[in-house]
């Protein structure tokens, strides 16, 4: 007879933080998830018995190294590196590349386990991982930039590979730095495999991924509102951030008939009361990802709008919003102003935006919330359609690649209503994704026994 620790939530939470301190983001993602799997699995003997839910809080490994690079004055710089293998239990990990000043093992491991059941929640086969290094690439050459990826992939192409653990891009991580890293991983291995998706076109990259996330986290949106019959035509909707997902996101917002009003970046918002208009989108995308600028130049570009210096777009009067920049961007003071002025869906395009306050206040005043893990699965869902481009030598065409990453998103939202349904209309797609992505994962842990 096995010996089954019932361990409660508050226990669970209390060995999650002696185990891992000072790793607040941590910490965070694994209470989110945990706070609807204890509901769900009290009744299911199983799971406890095999200690599901804490072996998934465990990254199977975490990898990390010492990334030396000479600066353009000659100067030796040393950065940490790290790759967070979560959990591989129904595919080969997979899951960004993130360069920041401020990415640490607590940062790399709350996105990795997010990952794990983002990815699950696809339904396409891919394990849970996420890695990055210390690195600012904020005012660094293009020289500098090649000679550190050059650098981080000398030691991280060990722990890699087509069927291992699929690395991509993140913040800081583009279609340039991810060029340089598969250069890199050839020139070591002498292997042409599909070791990380956002490739460029020439060299096995797929078509659409570099608009996948935004896109989708908007056809998430869509969803939403189609449930409770609306749609996107005529809504104001307030984005944050100006990279990828955030740049994609506006121009689909578009495209559905909405407009967006607002960007930012860490020097703060532009606020266009006249909405950005998809030439207002590809000048703010060649603003940021070739001339590298700040998006407080917006505003000297475009009449009527304005920048709003150390600001967050929040208190912007909306129908929908689009968190699309950093982590804990978007706190509980910010949800009620949302609320307060009108917002009645919000779908998170960067990943945990919104702080677990935040996150409460969303599910008390019963908006539509739909979280990163759900939202944002897109960009990682097209990945995992470059690799099956990969492997089977092909390419589909935009076409039909745009027909999938739609059935996918549709797929993600009907996943979470089988668990988020809530009575009255209402649908906590919270719970609904933790829920469905967990037990995916969990019952393929079972099948193993105990590894
Ligand atoms: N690129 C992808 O395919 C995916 C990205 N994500 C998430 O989306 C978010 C954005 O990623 P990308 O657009 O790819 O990165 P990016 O590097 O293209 O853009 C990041 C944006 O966030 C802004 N930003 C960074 N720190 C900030 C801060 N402290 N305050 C305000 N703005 C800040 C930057 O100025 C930039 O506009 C991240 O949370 C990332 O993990 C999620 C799924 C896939
Ligand atoms: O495409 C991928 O593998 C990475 C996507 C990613 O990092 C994410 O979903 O947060």
């Amino acid at each position: 007879m096995a010996i089954v620790d019932h361990v409660d939530f508050a226990g669970f939470m209390e060995g999650v933080k002696r185990r891992n301190p000072h790793q607040p983001e941590f910490v965070q993602a694994v209470q989110e998830v945990a706070e609807d799997i204890f509901d769900f699995i009290a009744d299911k003997e199983e799971y406890h018995e095999q200690q599901i839910l804490r072996r998934i809080a465990e990254p199977d490994r975490v990898v990390s190294f010492r990334v030396c690079w000479e600066d353009d004055s000659g100067c030796i710089r040393v950065q940490r590196g790290w790759r967070v293998q979560n959990n591989n239990a129904i595919g080969p990990y997979k899951g960004g590349l993130r360069f920041h000043p401020n990415v640490s093992e607590s940062v790399l491991k709350f996105l990795a386990f997010e990952q794990t059941f983002k990815n699950a929640l696809t339904g396409l086969p891919m394990g849970g991982g996420k890695g990055g290094a210390n690195f600012n690439p904020k005012g660094k050459s293009v020289r500098e930039i090649m000679r550190f990826c050059q650098s981080f992939m000398t030691e991280l192409y060990r722990h890699i590979g087509a069927d291992v653990d699929v690395p991509a891009g993140d913040i800081g991580v583009g279609a340039r730095e991810i060029g340089y890293m598969f250069g890199q991983y050839k020139r070591i291995t002498n292997h042409f495999t599909g070791v990380l998706t956002g490739k460029g076109l020439e060299y096995g990259g797929s078509l659409i991924r570099p608009e996948a996330t935004g896109y989708g986290a908007v056809y998430f949106m869509a969803e939403m509102l189609a449930n409770r019959g609306h749609d996107l035509q005529g809504k104001t909707a307030v984005i944050s951030g100006s990279g990828n997902v955030a740049t994609h996101a506006a121009e689909k917002i578009v495209h559905l008939g909405g407009k967006p009003v607002t960007l930012s970046d860490s020097g703060g918002f532009i606020h266009d009361p006249d909405g950005l208009t998809l030439e207002k989108i590809e000048w703010v995308k060649q603003h940021k990802t070739h001339r590298r600028g700040r998006i407080s130049e917006y505003a000297d570009e475009f009449k009527g709008s304005t920048f709003h210096e150390g600001k967050t777009p929040w208190n912007v009067s909306c129908d929908v919003a689009l968190p699309c920049a950093t982590q804990n961007e978007l706190d509980g003071e910010d949800a009620r102003a949302l609320v307060a002025n009108g917002c009645i869906a919000l779908s998170e395009g960067a990943n945990m935006p919104c702080n677990l306050e935040a996150v409460h206040v969303f599910k008390d005043a019963r908006i539509m919330f739909a979280p990163g893990k759900a939202a944002n699965a897109g960009g990682v869902a097209v990945s995992g359609l470059e690799m099956s481009q990969n492997s089977s030598r092909r390419s589909w065409t935009e076409g039909e690649l745009q027909q999938m990453l739609k059935d996918i998103m549709s797929g993600i939202h009907t996943r979470c209503l089988t668990y988020g349904e809530r009575g009255g209309g209402y649908v906590d797609y919270v719970r609904g994704a933790n829920i469905a992505g967990f037990k995916k994962v969990a019952d393929a842990m079972l099948a193993f026994g105990v590894v």
